[in-house]
């Protein structure tokens, strides 16, 4: 009975390469990553994360970014986004071939310092000179927001503040804004409430949510986020025939994508 009450189509977002991998302190072999990715390729996965253009200095596993972009075998019709803090790395990205890059901010103002070194509201203007440069090279931006859930240094974060950084992501330009939980303490009754602070300010199309498993509800809290999504999406109608910002693709007038994010 449940079944009816999921989108008909869900975006899956591979990101092991590239969340999975950074944390790992033995650095991994650069052709066992393009390996990895390729693999992941093979299983059909329409968008996989390959990397990120970040301070060596920062995360020392992602220094070969560069010699990953340019050793994967890149599938027609799959995308291979990157992580790009700031316009140092939106360039290394695009020299490196990345056609599509990621943002990511927080909605902690500890977690945005000791995660990219600056507040949430120089965040944003790193995003917004990163998105005009992105705009001019056709290149579509995804933004993530850190710690909808919780964070490791202000614990809780409210739903409001999650709304307010998700909006400004979404309005220098970001086409879809992942929320993220990343200590992995959200439970469906916080990732309901987050998600309908935030469905007020961005289209619900437009939204995304990446769940760590940290106490094992991250299945759970996607179910959550499916259901509220569909329940949105249900009383919004589409126009047909509009495309996407960024994208290529016009809307699936079966998704009812809301005229306003097409
Ligand atoms: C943003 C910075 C660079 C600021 O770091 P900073 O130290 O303030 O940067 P800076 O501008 O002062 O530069 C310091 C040095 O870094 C270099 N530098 C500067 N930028 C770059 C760059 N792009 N690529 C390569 N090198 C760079 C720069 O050239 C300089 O080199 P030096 O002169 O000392 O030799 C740093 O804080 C950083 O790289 N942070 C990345 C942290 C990170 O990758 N975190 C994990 C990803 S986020 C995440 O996992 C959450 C997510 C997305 O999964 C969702 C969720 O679960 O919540």
């Amino acid at each position: 009975s449940s079944v009816g009450t999921f989108p008909k189509q869900v975006k899956i977002v591979e990101v092991g390469p590239r969340d999975g991998l950074q944390n790992e302190k033995n650095i991994i072999p650069t052709p066992m990553k393009i390996k990895l990715i390729d693999m992941l390729s093979e299983a059909g996965l329409p968008v996989i994360e390959a990397t990120s253009f970040v301070s060596p200095k920062w995360v020392p596993q992602m220094a070969d970014h560069a010699e990953v972009m340019k050793g994967i075998q890149k599938f027609p019709g799959i995308s291979y986004p990157v992580l790009t803090p700031n316009f140092k790395g939106f360039q290394a990205a695009v020299a490196a071939g990345a056609k599509e890059v990621a943002v990511f901010g927080a909605a902690s103002e500890l977690f945005s310092k000791k995660n990219i070194n600056c507040s949430i509201d120089e965040s944003v203007q790193r995003f917004d000179e990163i998105l005009k440069a992105a705009r001019a090279a056709s290149i579509p931006v995804r933004g993530y927001v850190s710690c909808v859930l919780g964070c490791p240094y202000e614990g809780k974060i409210s739903p409001a503040k999650v709304a307010e950084v998700a909006k400004k992501m979404y309005s220098v330009g970001c086409y879809e804004i992942s929320l993220g939980d990343t200590i992995g303490v959200g439970t469906p009754g916080t990732m309901k409430d987050m998600l309908s602070a935030v469905m007020h300010e961005v289209p619900v199309a437009a939204l995304a949510v990446h769940c760590h498993d940290t106490y094992g509800q991250a299945l759970a809290n996607t179910l959550m986020a499916l259901q509220q999504a569909f329940t949105v999406l249900k009383a919004h109608t589409c126009v047909p025939g509009h495309g996407w910002p960024w994208r290529t693709q016009t809307c699936d007038p079966a998704l009812k994508v809301p005229a306003s994010v097409c």
